[in-house]
């Protein structure tokens, strides 16, 4: 795997080396050793996959809170989607920066979202399934989130909004 470093502190976007053959290629999406070579020391626990029917559904921002913070490593299988992070922790230098990336079946590319970052995606197509490892169970009452459109962020998502769930229109103004 190959590891880029992006704009934010410890966010990393991957990509696979593929080993080619007659029959196609394989390749690894995540490896604990390779990350580890990069200094990074994640126990992912959960893999979760969400199927977007529209074109420009999205989702997010979302995180968990300590003590449930995630890290999550996501990949788009289907399709392809902008994914979107930002930094929502106030000791970093990034603090309150977001990034986009495109993620798609065809580049393959994957986005390591540290813990403590908010992330949402945009489908940029119908019919789109991502995949996601984290590093921590699913707890309901440590979910937060923060709006797709805080002006204190700045967002700027690809495409008008088509599909959204009541969950994220209503997450509060940023604080911080
Ligand atoms: C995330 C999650 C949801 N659920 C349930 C809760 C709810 O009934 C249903 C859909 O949940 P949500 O609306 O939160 O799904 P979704 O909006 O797709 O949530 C996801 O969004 C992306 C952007 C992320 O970063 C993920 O960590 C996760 O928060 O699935 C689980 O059972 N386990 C899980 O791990």
């Amino acid at each position: 795997m190959i590891f880029h470093k992006t704009t934010l502190q410890d966010a990393y976007l991957l990509e696979v080396e593929k080993r080619g053959d007659d029959r196609g290629f394989f390749t690894r999406t995540f490896c604990a050793a390779e990350f580890r070579e990069q200094g990074i020391e994640i126990s992912f626990v959960q893999q979760n996959s969400s199927f977007s029917a529209e074109k420009g559904t999205l989702r997010g921002m979302h995180k968990q809170n300590a003590p449930h913070a995630e890290d999550k490593l996501v990949r788009c299988i289907k399709g392809s989607i902008v994914d979107i992070i930002v930094d929502l922790r106030p000791e970093s230098s990034t603090f309150k920066k977001w990034e986009a990336f495109e993620l798609s079946e065809t580049n393959r590319k994957e986005l390591l979202v540290p813990r403590g970052f908010g992330h949402g995606f945009q489908t940029l197509e119908d019919n789109v399934e991502v995949t996601y490892l984290v590093s921590n169970y699913y707890t309901p009452e440590a979910e937060s989130g923060v709006r797709h459109d805080d002006p204190a962020f700045g967002i700027e998502w690809p495409l008008p909004i088509t599909v959204m769930s009541d969950k994220d229109r209503n997450w509060p103004l940023f604080e911080g």
